[in-house]
């Protein structure tokens, strides 16, 4: 299934980009050329109209105009922001978001979750679930997804074309357990574990052998859900194949917590101590390459092996604050070196939006920051940094997607905020839940957005140049 052919393209308006963790970058009168391919070739500022900057780049770029096809937008209330990046998500459990009652993490799983996922091995359900929750991303901006499948291949596979067709990158992981859940869900042994996982990688490289828009990425489940040789077997295939990344989950619930010590022990494992980390890290499976989720409750010593290692951690506010699983410290983190993305955990959290997830980042540090650290606050800049250009570096594609930069891929999105007429009615654009009276700095829009926007706002998204959503 290849990327269908594209049309050279450029883009003209406002575009808004991460400088850097603190700084948003604002291109007013820009225009942005995108090849074929789908690489951004030129951006070039300061343009009176989109004509004046096709007059300019044509030429230069040795296009004719009736090979590309232009997106262009002037309004004071629309900008192009790049793609969201969601560093930890369960296609498989989106139809569970919102449905977890009072329950914490290792009740949630047992009710609520391994009976959903088990159930995803039935084709029929897996599609519809898959095809939708992949609709649903990236109708909300989310152009790039980690996700965790199930134990079935067929049904992971599944997931894997789905989003190749839908065009949405993504990292899709079959799901390894081999221990402490239900005997309807889980593997075997650990070798028929490891020969599942090898199974769907191999499809995966059928389907997308440069992993252009697919990439498999080895998903122990987490530590208590694995037995020690299953662990083992995967940080032996994760060093024979330095090209896959790996994601698991760490330190979200004290129970948990509890649990990981009683069942590695430094005995178990040779690690020099008992913590969550070195777990993972005595069976090498804390490497550079590793997305670990949640990490709420890290002590100092954790954070600094997983710097000293590489590994980052994806913030997952909502899903923390819904199942009780605590407050993550985001700044700490950062201070200690870790590299950090945002991610929503459908159905742990409930909403499929980054935005929201970004939005709940920044309220769980003013929690943090009524705990006594002040510093603790994150700023829009910050949350909406983690949700692009920090996602992509925890998902290890930096320099290639989150932002907009000559060499970078289109992966972006046209947010459209509303305006308010003369009379305080509907003004030049659609009604809107944002809502612009024309006299906010663009730092005040972008903060109404992160606060008060969701998918309406999200107008086209575009992945690697094609349109991959429209809202009519
Ligand atoms: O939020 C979570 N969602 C899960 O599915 C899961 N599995 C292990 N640990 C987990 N945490």
């Amino acid at each position: 299934m290849a990327t269908p052919p594209q049309r050279n393209k450029v883009f003209f308006g406002t575009f808004v980009h991460s400088k850097t963790l603190a700084e948003l970058e604002y291109l007013h009168n820009t225009a942005i050329a995108v090849n074929a391919t789908g690489k951004i070739v030129a951006i070039e500022p300061d343009h009176t109209s989109l004509d004046s900057a096709l007059f300019s780049l044509l030429p230069k770029l040795n296009w004719t105009a009736d090979s590309v096809s232009a997106t262009s937008t002037a309004s004071p209330s629309h900008f192009f922001f790049p793609g969201f990046i969601d560093t930890h998500l369960h296609a498989s459990q989106y139809p569970n978001v919102g449905i977890f009652g009072n329950s914490t993490l290792l009740d949630w799983l047992n009710t609520y979750t391994f009976p959903l996922e088990a159930s995803l091995s039935d084709p029929a359900k897996a599609r519809k679930v898959y095809t939708r929750v992949i609709r649903k991303t990236l109708a909300h901006g989310t152009t790039c997804a980690a996700y965790y499948a199930t134990v079935d291949v067929p049904s992971t596979n599944l997931l894997a074309d789905l989003c190749l067709s839908a065009g949405q990158r993504a990292l899709v992981g079959r799901v390894c357990m081999d221990q402490l859940s239900p005997s309807y869900y889980r593997d075997e042994s650990p070798e028929a574990a490891l020969s599942a996982t090898m199974e769907s990688i191999k499809y995966i490289e059928g389907i997308d052998p440069a992993f252009d828009i697919v990439r498999p990425v080895l998903t122990p489940r987490f530590a208590p859900s694995c037995s020690a040789p299953l662990l083992q077997g995967l940080g032996k295939l994760a060093a024979e194949r330095p090209d896959l990344p790996i994601q698991t989950h760490i330190s979200e619930n004290k129970n948990e917590i509890a649990l990981v010590k009683e069942l590695f022990p430094p005995s178990a494992t040779g690690a020099g101590d008992d913590s969550y980390s070195s777990v993972y890290d005595a069976f090498g499976l804390l490497t550079d390459r590793t997305i670990l989720a949640h990490g709420v409750h890290l002590s100092e010593f954790e954070a600094e092996l997983i710097a000293k290692r590489g590994a980052k951690v994806s913030h997952c506010p909502c899903s923390n604050s819904a199942i009780t699983s605590g407050a993550a410290r985001v700044r700490w983190l950062m201070e200690k070196g870790v590299t950090c993305g945002l991610g929503t955990d459908m159905s742990g959290g409930y909403s499929p939006s980054v935005l929201e997830a970004a939005r709940h980042a920044a309220l769980v540090s003013r929690h943090v920051a009524m705990g006594g650290d002040d510093a603790a606050k994150l700023t829009v800049e910050e949350v909406l940094y983690l949700a692009t250009k920090g996602g992509a570096e925890v998902v290890g594609m930096e320099g290639k997607v989150g932002g907009f930069e000559v060499g970078m891929e289109w992966d972006a999105q046209l947010v459209t905020l509303g305006t308010v007429g003369e009379d305080g009615g509907v003004g030049d654009e659609e009604d809107g839940n944002v809502d612009v009276f024309g006299w906010e700095s663009w730092e005040d829009r972008i903060a109404k957005w992160v606060y008060n926007g969701d998918d309406r706002n999200t107008r086209m998204v575009w992945v690697k140049g094609r349109l991959v959503h429209e809202r009519k």
